[in-house]
């Protein structure tokens, strides 16, 4: 079968009534944008890209060199489109307006440029994270307020992950969809149309350092999946975690298997580890598009009206049954009846 480019895939959806041309283009410069983060990730230490930045970003992480490049190119190549109204992005404070001159659309573009971050100068994939909301009609200059939707109002959300191969994987609403890139060519190729998780894991993946600081039902959850076999589960379960979310996911959206970020007494202050706007909500969109589920652990991360651009939320994720059986521990444990 003759290969399908990124182009042609969104040329089709345009056709179906999936999206308009705005979103289209937008979705190209994205694209575009992260086919240059590759080429800088991939240079490594030759490219004097590794290593702290030596500046940190307004929730109080160091950041590294790349997490900086990748959000300049980012930021440079949607202010030229004309597709978007303002964008906001995890090494960012506040939306950053499209400047004076340059012609304005009608998106809000969410992104986490550089996602697993600790893991760019030991050489394992990182990726960048990135969600599309519409900006409410008559605003001209989207403030902080206006980016706070529910991830239910998504557009499109997709992911690109700097591994052995650069892959795109993206929703607009109509299934996820993934796209490897041609480095010859230099362009995104469909590789799997229509993603299906299974409904069933063998497979979490979670930080177990933080096992002591776990509440009580998480506590009991993956108890009986380590307990394996001869545990109540009856079967044995095998454990990833490559502390990039980007690449935790994308296994999931590969083979299967569920991935938990939860609430712990270590972090309970903050609400969660991972950012409900650019990391929960969008990789929510593409779970559920794929037949998986996404939670808190307590309830479904795409309907939580968000408060703040830069949110913490517990994040429960991946095969179905899992993520259903998890949530209905903590469900259970806080005395809901459902
Ligand atoms: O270091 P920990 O606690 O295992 O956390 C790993 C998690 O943190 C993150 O790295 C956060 O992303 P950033 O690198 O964008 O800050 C996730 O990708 C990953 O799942
Ligand atoms: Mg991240
Ligand atoms: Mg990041």
């Amino acid at each position: 079968m003759k290969p399908v480019s990124l182009i042609q895939f969104l040329i089709e959806e345009r056709r179906a009534g999936h999206i308009n041309a705005e979103l289209s283009l937008l979705i190209e410069v994205v694209a575009r944008a992260c086919k240059r983060i590759a080429v800088a990730t991939g240079k490594g230490a030759l490219g004097g890209v590794l290593g702290e930045a030596g500046t940190g970003n307004i929730q109080g992480e160091a950041q590294k060199k790349l997490d900086v490049i990748s959000n300049e190119i980012l930021l440079e190549a949607n202010a030229w489109g004309g597709h978007l109204a303002a964008c906001a992005s995890e090494e960012m404070e506040d939306p950053q307006q499209i400047p004076d001159g340059y012609p304005k659309g009608q998106h809000l573009l969410l992104f986490d440029p550089l996602d697993g971050s600790s893991n760019i100068d030991v050489n394992i994939s990182v990726g960048t994270i990135f969600s599309v909301l519409r900006c409410p009609d008559g605003v001209t200059e989207p403030k902080a307020a206006h980016f706070l939707q529910p991830g239910t109002t998504q557009l499109a959300a997709g992911y690109v992950v700097y591994g052995p191969a650069t892959v795109l994987v993206l929703t607009f609403g109509h299934g996820t969809h993934e796209f490897t890139l041609d480095r010859e060519v230099g362009s995104f190729v469909l590789s799997r149309r229509s993603i299906r998780i299974p409904e069933q894991a063998t497979e979490f993946a979670i930080n177990m350092s933080n096992q002591r600081h776990w509440q009580a039902p998480m506590q009991r959850y993956i108890g009986e999946l380590l307990a394996g076999k001869t545990g109540p589960r009856g079967k044995d379960f095998n454990m990833r975690w490559v502390a990039s979310m980007v690449a935790d996911v994308h296994r999931i959206v590969t083979r299967g298997g569920v991935f938990y970020y939860p609430l712990d007494a270590k972090i309970e202050k903050q609400g969660g580890k991972l950012r409900i706007m650019y990391e929960a909500n969008p990789m929510a969109f593409i779970i559920e598009q794929a037949g998986g589920a996404a939670t808190t652990g307590r309830q479904r991360i795409m309907e939580i009206q968000p408060t703040g651009l830069h949110q913490r939320v517990p994040v429960f994720l991946g095969s179905k049954e899992e993520v259903e059986l998890a949530t209905r521990y903590h469900l259970d444990a806080d005395g809901v009846v459902g």
